[in-house]
C-alpha cells in the first residue's frame, strides 16, 4: 500500500501544479483505509498541499456519524485526522443522524456535488468551458477497492444501482454486506473521473478481479464497469492477480 500511496502523493502534487487544487474520491475497504494509512506514513506527505485537496467518498454506509462502520471515519482517523486539511473542502456523504433515509441522504449529496460543479464552472475562465455546468466537479482520482462478490463502492452485483443511468447518486438498501443501508456513487458518476484506481488485494478477489478483467458484464460484475477518462488503473497484489486472463499478462520481456 505504500507504492499506491506514493502514487497517489506524487498524482495530487502534478495536478495541484495543473489546477491550483486536486480532487480525490475516496473509498473504504480494506485496501482503500490502508492506503490511506500509508500516504499519512509516508515522508513525501508534506509535498501535497493539503489545504487545497478536495475530498469526495465513492460511498458510505448509511449509520449514526460515530460508527466504525462510516468509511468517512475511517478515513479521518486513517489520514484527515493528521493532515492540514480545509474542513470547507472535506464533503461527506450524510449520516442517520441527519436524514431518515438513506435516499435523502444520497439526494443531499448529489446536491452537493451539483453545486460544487457550479462553483467549478463559474470559476472556470478557459476558452473551452462548458456553457453549463456538469452535474460533478472534476474528479482528478477516484479510488475503489473491490469485495469478493465483485462490489465496487456500495454497487453491488444485480442490484438497481448498478443499473442505475441517470442520477449520479443512489441510496441502496438490502446491501448484501453489512451495514445493509448505503449511499453510493453510481456507474456512470463513478465513470466521469479522469482516472480510477482500483485498489484490491488478496486471494479472496481474485476470482472477481479475473472476471472483470476478462470484460464481464458490469450488472453481474460491477468490477467490470469503472472506466476512467483518462485512464483505469488497477493497483494490485500477486494474490488478486491470480486469476488475471493470461493474455493481459504482460510477458518479461527478457523472455525468462
Ligand atoms: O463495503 C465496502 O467494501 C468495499 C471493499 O472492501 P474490502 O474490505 O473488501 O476491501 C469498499 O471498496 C467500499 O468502499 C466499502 O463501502
Amino acid at each position: 500500500m505504500a507504492a499506491i500511496a506514493a502514487r497517489l502523493i506524487t498524482k495530487l502534487v502534478d495536478v495541484q501544479d495543473k489546477h491550483g487544487e486536486a480532487t480525490v474520491v475516496l473509498t473504504g475497504g480494506t485496501v482503500g483505509i490502508g492506503t490511506l494509512k500509508a500516504v499519512a506514513e509516508s515522508a513525501a506527505a508534506p509535498a501535497v498541499d493539503w489545504s487545497r485537496v478536495n475530498f469526495w467518498w465513492g460511498d458510505e454506509r448509511f449509520v449514526p456519524a460515530d460508527s466504525e462502520d462510516r468509511n468517512t471515519r475511517q478515513a479521518y482517523q486513517a489520514l484527515l485526522a493528521h493532515l492540514p486539511v480545509d474542513p470547507n473542502r472535506v464533503h461527506e456523504p450524510g449520516s442517520s443522524d441527519d436524514f431518515a433515509t438513506a435516499d435523502e441522504a444520497a439526494q443531499d449529496y448529489a446536491t452537493k456535488l451539483k453545486e460544487a460543479a457550479e462553483a467549478e464552472h463559474a470559476a472556470d475562465m478557459s476558452d473551452d468551458r462548458p456553457e453549463e455546468p456538469a452535474a460533478l466537479p472534476r474528479f482528478d482520482v477516484l479510488l475503489l477497492g473491490v469485495g469478493p462478490d465483485a462490489h465496487v463502492a456500495s454497487l453491488f452485483p444485480e442490484q438497481g444501482a448498478i443499473r442505475e443511468k441517470s442520477r449520479t447518486v443512489v441510496g441502496v438498501e438490502n446491501s448484501p454486506k453489512p451495514p445493509p443501508s448505503r449511499i453510493s456513487l453510481t456507474l456512470p458518476a463513478i465513470n466521469t473521473a479522469q482516472e480510477i484506481w482500483m485498489v484490491v488485494a488478496g486471494e479472496d478477489k481474485a476470482g472477481a478481479v479475473g472476471l472483470a478483467l476478462a470484460g464481464a458484464n458490469p450488472v453481474q460484475v460491477p468490477a467490470a464497469g469503472p472506466v476512467g477518462q483518462a485512464r483505469t488503473l488497477w493497483l494490485i497484489d500477486e494474490n488478486a492477480a491470480s486469476r488475471v486472463p493470461q493474455q493481459l499478462v504482460r510477458k518479461d520481456p527478457a523472455g525468462a
